[in-house]
């Protein structure tokens, strides 16, 4: 399995903060011509903590970017209907040019309801099926956050992904499918393996670019990674804690020490995935603002 060599290890955390300097040079560009700043609606219902770390950086990087943030925190016991209203008024909103509701939402809540009422224009979170249907089309649109981030980290790290075989492991509406369509849509020969696939190790093995996106921890060893690889571990998993910790380790979908043995790049977690999606949000806001505008 080991190769004797190490991985490049792709700093997520670095390119995210390169992406930012960008959007926020064109936010100000933006809000010179359209005399006000392009604005993203957080809404956040219930206390989950992780989910409030997420919210709480969303909010600081939003504003270190030269956005304006709307936040709303509801309490956990917030009716559909109530979380219905919200999203029609943030549609009517004109200061507001992204909505993004926070996931997963609490059990009495239908989400699909809520991504379904949100603006297509607005969709940052790139969830509605009118966006979705656009991604599997070809059209333009806005594209889920965190598919993005590990597309622009693919193409940053192989370049041209034509005729590759690339390999995503998980099928979610959030990660899996939309990231496949993005490889196919680069040319690659794209395989979606879930839960059902049969000998899915000697799948992966064949993946010149293989995406881990299915939320179990390590899952992916690292004999089931082809040598030279690249790998996008999407995966965000907090290990329980150590006996004298709070907080456990956070590990990723891919057992990171050895998969770096055989792979010739793999992403970190944390520092890989998780702050391009945030970068990439922060992109699709201005982006959703400047058609907005026209
Ligand atoms: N509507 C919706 N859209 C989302 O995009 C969405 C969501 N709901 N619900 C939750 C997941 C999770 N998510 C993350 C974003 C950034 C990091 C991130 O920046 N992570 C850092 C730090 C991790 C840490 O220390 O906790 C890292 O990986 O380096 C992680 C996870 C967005 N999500």
């Amino acid at each position: 399995m080991s190769s004797g060599t190490t991985a490049r290890i792709i700093d997520g955390k670095a390119i995210a903060a390169a992406i930012r300097g960008e959007v926020a040079d064109e936010a100000a560009g933006f809000a010179a011509r359209a005399g006000r700043r392009a604005g993203l609606a957080v809404v956040l219902v219930g206390n989950d903590p992780a989910s409030e770390v997420y919210v709480g950086s969303k909010v600081r990087l939003t504003r270190e970017a030269g956005m304006e943030s709307f936040e709303h925190r509801l309490a956990a016991e917030t009716s559909e209907a109530d979380l219905l209203a919200l999203v029609h008024r943030l549609n009517d909103n004109p200061a507001v040019d992204g909505i993004l509701v926070q996931l997963p939402l609490p059990r009495h809540i239908d989400s699909g309801r809520v991504i379904l009422a949100i603006d297509p224009a607005k969709d940052v979170d790139g969830l509605h099926p009118e966006n979705a249907g656009r991604l599997m089309n070809g059209l333009p649109g806005l594209v889920p956050c965190t598919p993005l981030g590990s597309m622009r980290l693919i193409e940053r790290t192989v370049g041209d992904v034509a005729g590759l075989d690339a390999v995503v492991v998980g099928r979610s509406v959030l990660v899996g499918k939309p990231v496949a369509q993005m490889l196919l849509a680069a040319n690659a020969t794209v395989t979606v393996a879930h839960s059902r696939t049969r000998d899915l190790a000697a799948l992966c093995r064949r993946a010149d670019v293989l995406v881990a996106a299915v939320g179990r921890p390590e899952m992916v060893r690292g004999d089931w990674i082809k040598p030279g690889a690249t790998v996008i571990d999407v995966g965000i998993n907090r290990l329980a804690p150590a006996p004298d910790a709070a907080k456990g380790r956070l590990v990723g979908d891919v057992a990171f020490a050895e998969a770096k043995t055989v792979a010739s790049a793999i992403t970190p977690v944390p520092g890989g995935v998780g702050p391009m999606t945030i970068a990439c949000l922060l992109q699709n806001t201005l982006q959703a603002a400047q058609r907005r505008v026209g």
